[in-house]
């Protein structure tokens, strides 16, 4: 069984490859010639990367004829969402045609490959009042440029399967953190300040944006395996929710990890942080998904947020 993810070297693309060589499938990854490599250094040569710009056409058909995988999880993005205020049409080109070109070369080469696509619970934005747990019939309300990039995504998803027969499941995850997670994310933020302070980097203040915002938090580890069940037993065409059920504030998940730690801090807002639109509440209801394929999240929030700090404590 030979698994390509697409942006192996990003925090989510390391831990599905560690997931995949679980399962002893063969793992090729793409990279780009800036990506940087320290997430899946440690893998060696139990994966093989090979270089290929996702908004290229040509670049990814060459990929595509030359490796002729079974699978594909596409994880590649520009998924952080303030950059795409900045940079909207960056990030909509980039996730957009990104995924155009690899459903175009293998529809085009006539491979029937499962191919799992990286959608978002930002894709329903705007919640209104009695809509959560969210179920996937909600409808999509999206408040930023990269969650309009992921509605089209999903739903060039939904139409290539309906077009052209291609086994597409749309996976639309919730927030997700863990071990690896960028320090732009709040999570990793957060928990990178606290670690800076423990180690006298930095005075005891911490920064942060919009603390009211509620979200729903799964460990990326549950997070993959979701994605690999999401291709052996999901309906292609489908939408499933990966969420956990469960939502805190930003306050909360932000004591959360002050519990782990000894510092006494003092929070200040810092207006760089706040968004032009944020989305208040993020609740997700992953029945579906359950019922397709047995998936439930395992790994509890707390322990999720214990391995955070101890992963940025293990970084210089
Ligand atoms: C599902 C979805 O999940 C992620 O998108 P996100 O929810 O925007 O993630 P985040 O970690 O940047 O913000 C979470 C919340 O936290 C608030 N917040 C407060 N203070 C800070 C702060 O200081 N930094 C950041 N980044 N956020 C802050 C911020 O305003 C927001 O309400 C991506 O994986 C995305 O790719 C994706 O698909």
């Amino acid at each position: 069984m030979k698994a390509l993810v697409t942006g192996i070297s990003g925090f989510v693309g390391s831990h599905m490859a560690e997931f995949l060589l679980s399962r002893n499938a063969e793992v090729v990854g793409t990279i780009r010639n800036r990506s940087r490599m320290n997430h899946i250094e440690h893998l060696g040569n139990k994966i093989r990367l090979v270089e290929c710009e996702l908004r290229d056409p040509f670049s990814v058909e060459t990929l595509v004829e030359k490796e002729r995988p079974d699978l594909i999880f596409h994880l590649a993005a520009q998924s952080f969402v303030p950059t795409s205020w900045n940079s909207p049409i960056d990030t909509i080109h980039n996730n957009v045609a990104g995924q155009v070109n690899l459903f175009e070369a293998i529809r085009r080469i006539g491979l029937n490959t499962k191919i799992q696509i990286a959608c978002s619970s930002e894709e329903y934005g705007q919640v209104e009042p009695g809509e959560t747990p969210i179920r996937e019939t909600n409808p999509l309300r999206p408040l930023s440029p990269y969650a309009i990039s992921k509605v089209a995504q999903d739903y060039l998803g939904y139409q290539y399967y309906k077009s052209y027969g291609l086994h597409v499941v749309r996976t639309i995850t919730f927030n997700h953190t863990g071990p690896r997670r960028g320090e732009n994310f709040v999570t990793s933020n957060f928990a990178k300040q606290i670690v800076d302070i423990e180690k006298g980097k930095k005075p005891p203040v911490i920064y942060v944006g919009n603390l009211e915002a509620k979200r729903d938090f799964t460990d990326v580890r549950d997070v993959v395996r979701g994605y690999w069940l999401a291709l052996e037993k999901g309906t292609p065409g489908e939408a499933y929710n990966i969420a956990s059920g469960t939502c805190y504030t930003i306050a909360e998940m932000l004591n959360t990890l002050l519990s782990f730690s000894n510092v006494k801090i003092e929070v200040k807002t810092d207006p760089a942080r706040l968004r032009p639109s944020d989305v208040e509440i993020l609740l997700g209801d992953y029945g579906k998904f359950r019922e397709a394929t047995g998936w439930k999240p395992e790994i509890p929030f707390e322990r999720t947020m214990e391995d955070l700090l101890h992963y940025w404590r293990s970084q210089t």
